[in-house]
């Protein structure tokens, strides 16, 4: 068993801290809603509200639920990496499914289970997951960490809901979100399984036919998912490959 001492992680215990307000959203033309707006608008989201009654972080739990509930990509004993994890809703799902005894009668499956969340920001520590946070996933240190906790074992998926730090730009964001998608990619090919599934976000743009066609090389299919979560009037977008194809 490795120490997560030695790398500066906590394998989490417990699970307090919630941000169900989620970041400020940006619309289609990359324009900051007014403050005012934006509350009236967290005020009356269901998904908001079903965050904090299903004791979720944010509301972006629902978008992961939707995308795992159509295409099965969680499995009991699965290994995640979620990459952007902060607050943490995605790590939670994750672990809700590939660690929790409801889902798997077997109790080796459960152990064998094994959920990696890194974000720049805190994070609050979720029961059952590794979490490396203040950690830049783009750094190599950060992707050597990952692979020593994983200790060789190959990656049944791989999450990304990265996001910048918004300028309100929409070209240059745009730019940076497909940089992230693109050292998911490249990471997620190295520790990936054969079979395995890769999801991330991106903004719309001009980048994402190169995004699209660099995992249609190395991936069966590739898709692009809106789950109804996602805001209509939201530029976000999530591509979900699947079926990693062998050497
Ligand atoms: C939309 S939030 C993720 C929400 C998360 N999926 C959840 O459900 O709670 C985007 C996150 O990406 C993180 N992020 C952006 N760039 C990053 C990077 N280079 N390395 C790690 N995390 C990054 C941000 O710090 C932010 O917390």
């Amino acid at each position: 068993m490795i120490s997560s001492k030695v790398f500066g992680v906590f394998r989490c215990k417990f699970s307090t801290g919630r941000a169900l307000w989620g970041s400020k959203p940006r619309n289609l033309k990359g324009k900051k809603t007014s403050s005012q707006e934006w509350i009236k608008r967290q005020l009356s989201d269901p998904y908001v509200k079903r965050a904090r009654t299903e004791n979720y972080r944010c509301r972006s739990a629902f978008k992961l639920l939707e995308i795992d509930d159509k295409y099965r990509l969680l499995q009991p004993g699965g290994v995640v990496i979620d990459c952007g994890a902060a607050p943490g809703s995605w790590t939670q799902v994750a672990v809700e499914r590939v660690l929790s005894s409801a889902q798997s009668e077997n109790e080796t499956d459960k152990l064998k289970g094994l959920v990696i969340g890194i974000d720049l920001n805190h994070m609050t520590p979720i029961e059952g997951a590794f979490i490396l946070h203040q950690s830049d996933f783009t750094a190599l240190q950060t992707q050597e960490k990952i692979v020593k906790i994983l200790g060789g074992r190959p990656v049944d998926l791989v999450l990304s809901d990265m996001a910048p730090r918004a300028s309100g730009q929409k070209f240059m964001d745009h730019e940076l979100i497909v940089e992230l998608c693109f050292s998911v990619l490249r990471f997620g090919v190295t520790v990936l399984r054969p079979g395995g599934h890769l999801l991330c976000k991106l903004w719309q743009g001009g980048e994402q036919r190169k995004l699209e066609s660099a995992m249609q090389s190395v991936f069966e299919s590739v898709k692009v998912v809106k789950p109804d979560s996602s805001r209509s009037d939201s530029a976000e977008i999530f591509l979900l490959g699947r079926n990693l194809r062998g050497c």
